[in-house]
């Protein structure tokens, strides 16, 4: 049986930003929704400097740099513009994440296969600077051999299509989703690669993802910024954590 790893849980306030952003002006404000999460047990912050802003900003990155004393993984598009910013900051953990100025949310995994010598000499100088590196990835075997031979550290795998599938109850997908997951989270981790998951994630379909054995870290964001809402940042995040503890004792 696969020996079981902590499970981290990262929470992600980019739609803190978003919620601010709708209005303009400075409220609410993402860094101090990073230090209540900091405060309700939150292993680590993710932010996504989008190319358009459209959430977080570049004075929210120094911000959180400045006010966090967990980790920050910074997500960010593989460009020339992100690269030098995550170089000025050196945060604990890069995560390479695809963009489509269009999409609405982040829609599927980073082709790396398509993109591995160009990806390999972007990483690196991030490895100097001291961040481990992570793509945001589908669960597809070429592409996870593709991270692996890239020299990244971590792969975070996108349960983006597991979540909508639970959420309209199409069985068959989600099963097809969670089962494509398992498999890869066991062959990333006998590659040497650490495996973390995130994207739609909520109470209810979180366990069997956080049951995967090789998963050490969850970043989990849109759902728990909209629970604060209806009952305050720290319990939605304390119950997130509850829920893990018993999918993970
Ligand atoms: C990479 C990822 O899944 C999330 O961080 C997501 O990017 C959050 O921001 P969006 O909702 O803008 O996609
Ligand atoms: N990388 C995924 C993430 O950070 C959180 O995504 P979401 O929970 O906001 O969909």
């Amino acid at each position: 049986m696969a020996q079981t790893l902590p499970l981290r849980l990262g929470v992600n306030i980019d739609h803190v930003a978003t919620l601010r952003n709708a209005r303009g002006g400075a409220l609410p404000d993402p860094v101090r929704a990073a230090l209540v999460a900091q405060e309700a047990g939150a292993d680590g912050i993710t932010a996504h400097l989008r190319e358009d802003r459209r959430h977080i900003r570049d004075a929210d990155i120094d911000a959180l740099m400045d006010a966090l004393s967990i980790p920050l993984n910074f997500e960010m598009a593989a460009t020339e513009e992100m690269q030098a910013i995550a170089l000025r900051h050196k945060p604990n953990a890069v995560c390479l994440v695809p963009e489509k100025r269009e999409e609405r949310t982040t829609e599927g995994g980073l082709n790396v296969a398509q993109d591995e010598n160009k990806l390999a000499h972007f990483i690196a100088p991030l490895r100097e600077a001291g961040s481990r590196v992570s793509i945001f990835i589908a669960a597809d075997k070429k592409q996870i051999d593709s991270a692996h031979r890239i020299g990244a550290e971590v792969i975070e795998l996108h349960t983006g299509a597991y979540c909508d599938a639970f959420a309209e109850g199409d069985l068959e997908t989600r099963d097809r989703e969670l089962a494509a997951m398992t498999e890869m989270a066991a062959y990333a981790h006998h590659l040497g690669l650490e495996v973390h998951a995130g994207h739609g994630l909520t109470y209810e379909d979180v366990t069997p993802v956080a049951q995967l054995p090789q998963v050490q870290e969850v970043n989990i964001g849109h759902f728990i910024i909209g629970e604060a809402v209806f009952r305050g940042l720290g319990p939605a995040i304390q119950d997130m954590r509850r829920v893990l503890d018993l999918a993970r004792p």
